[in-house]
């Protein structure tokens, strides 16, 4: 195989979610690029065989609360994509923990970039940094400049928004050798597309319910969505331009949008489960909203009273419902302006893209039944 002089990539938690998905799209769509470092604690074998005569994929495993483990993956690359994170909303994981991987995390590979001589680095950011807060306020079609009350509670958000100043204060810093660092942070709303780990959860859900999905929030909430190929595609964009247009991109921050639509977060998973046949009960929520919120409580409580003996999390506890209770979505051209963003799919390929993945969820466990599952499964 003969690898090109081209540049070297470090995608950080290249192994997750939207990693494994930036990578595919680096892979695809950077021809300047010779070497993808996919930097993870748990290690996705399947990406390697992703190497091309072109482009190497290297996989590294390590922990990015270790600054050795960070320094030694940076070493000899030209720019961090880091989208490593702990991404808890539920008391899975310690908040020590998810300050410990989000926030020191962040703060390793600042140092290293430094230490290392990496002039460039993207960081992937959530629309949790802004909100929702907890008061219920709606962020209505807002940017990335609208006035709005951040308030910061709970530790998966307090880790991203800690973490997204730390990048962005680092903009400008001298680095080894004397070069200046550049930094920029994507900001995306509630990432879906394959792969989406709590679609599978809802997906699994609904067919212990009959196929049908319970409507709990009212329809007129409406929740920010983002196609993770667009996602992707906007961190491509984002670095290969943070290195041409540094003191446009540099400390700014971009909300990630597409063409998805302004739904709730229950009517915009119904565009993939209704094409395997889920319904969903109710034009309004089935149950009222402060019963909701007892059942709420009630799961923290158990989580509480649980704790030592197991890790009670269910999807429900006062923080998610306040989250899908309060209107949060973007409109904003700051990406297109600032570097060209245009999402790379439109909502109908986004859509049947997710759609033949969420059909192939029902394909798996179909198999699984023929060899004993219980279960019952059909999709048109
Ligand atoms: N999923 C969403 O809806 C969403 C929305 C907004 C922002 N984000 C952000 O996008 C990024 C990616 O999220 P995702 O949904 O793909 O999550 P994910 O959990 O699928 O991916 C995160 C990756 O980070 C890795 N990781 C965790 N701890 C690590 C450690 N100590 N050292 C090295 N790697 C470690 C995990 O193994 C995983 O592969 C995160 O920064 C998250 O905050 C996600
Ligand atoms: C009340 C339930 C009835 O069906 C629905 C609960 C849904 C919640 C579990 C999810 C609603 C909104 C989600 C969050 C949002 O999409 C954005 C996020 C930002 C990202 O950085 C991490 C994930 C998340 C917090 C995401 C988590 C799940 C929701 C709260």
């Amino acid at each position: 195989m003969t690898v090109g002089s081209g540049q070297v990539y470090v995608v950080t938690g290249g192994c997750g979610f939207l990693g494994s998905h930036l990578v595919r799209m680096l892979l695809e769509h950077e021809k300047n690029i010779s070497e993808i470092r996919v930097f993870d604690l748990h290690l996705d074998e399947s990406l390697r065989t992703l190497s091309n005569d072109r482009v190497k994929v290297r996989l590294i495993s390590g922990d990015i609360s270790r600054l050795e483990d960070v320094r030694e993956a940076l070493r000899g690359s030209h720019l961090v994509i880091h989208t490593a994170s702990l991404v808890d909303v539920w008391g899975r994981v310690p908040a020590s923990k998810i300050t410990e991987v989000n926030v020191t995390g962040t703060m390793n590979v600042l140092q290293a970039c430094k230490e290392e001589e990496v002039q460039y680095l993207v960081y992937t950011s959530s629309m949790e940094v802004v909100g929702p807060n907890i008061h219920g306020d709606h962020f209505y079609r807002g940017n990335e400049d609208t006035e709005y009350r951040i308030y910061h509670k709970e530790p998966y958000p307090l880790s991203k928004a800690k973490a997204e100043k730390l990048v962005l204060e680092a903009n400008g810093a001298k680095i080894k050798g004397g070069k200046l660092l550049y930094t920029c942070s994507l900001r995306p709303t509630g990432i879906y597309g394959e792969g989406h780990e709590l679609m599978k959860q809802f997906h699994r859900q609904g067919l212990r319910t009959g196929r049908c999905v319970f409507r709990a929030i009212p329809p007129a909430i409406e929740h920010g969505r983002v196609y993770v190929g667009n996602v992707a595609w906007m961190h491509l964009l984002a670095a290969r331009q943070l290195q041409i247009h540094p003191s446009t991109l540099g400390g700014q921050v971009y909300f990630c949008y597409d063409s998805s639509p302004y739904k709730s977060y229950e009517d915009f998973n119904m565009e993939f489960l209704s094409a395997c046949g889920f319904k969903i009960i109710g034009s309004r929520p089935l149950v009222p909203y402060f019963l909701l919120y007892l059942l709420a409580l009630l799961n923290a409580l158990m989580q509480w009273l649980l704790h030592g003996f197991f890790t009670y999390a269910p999807i429900l506890n006062p923080y998610t419902l306040a989250v899908a209770s309060t209107t949060f979505t973007v409109q904003t051209d700051k990406a297109e302006k600032h570097f060209g963003y245009q999402p790379l799919y439109a909502w109908e390929e986004a859509k049947k893209r997710t759609i033949t993945w969420v059909k192939s969820l029902e394909v798996s466990r179909k198999d699984l039944k023929d060899v004993g599952e219980k279960g019952n499964y059909c999709c048109n």
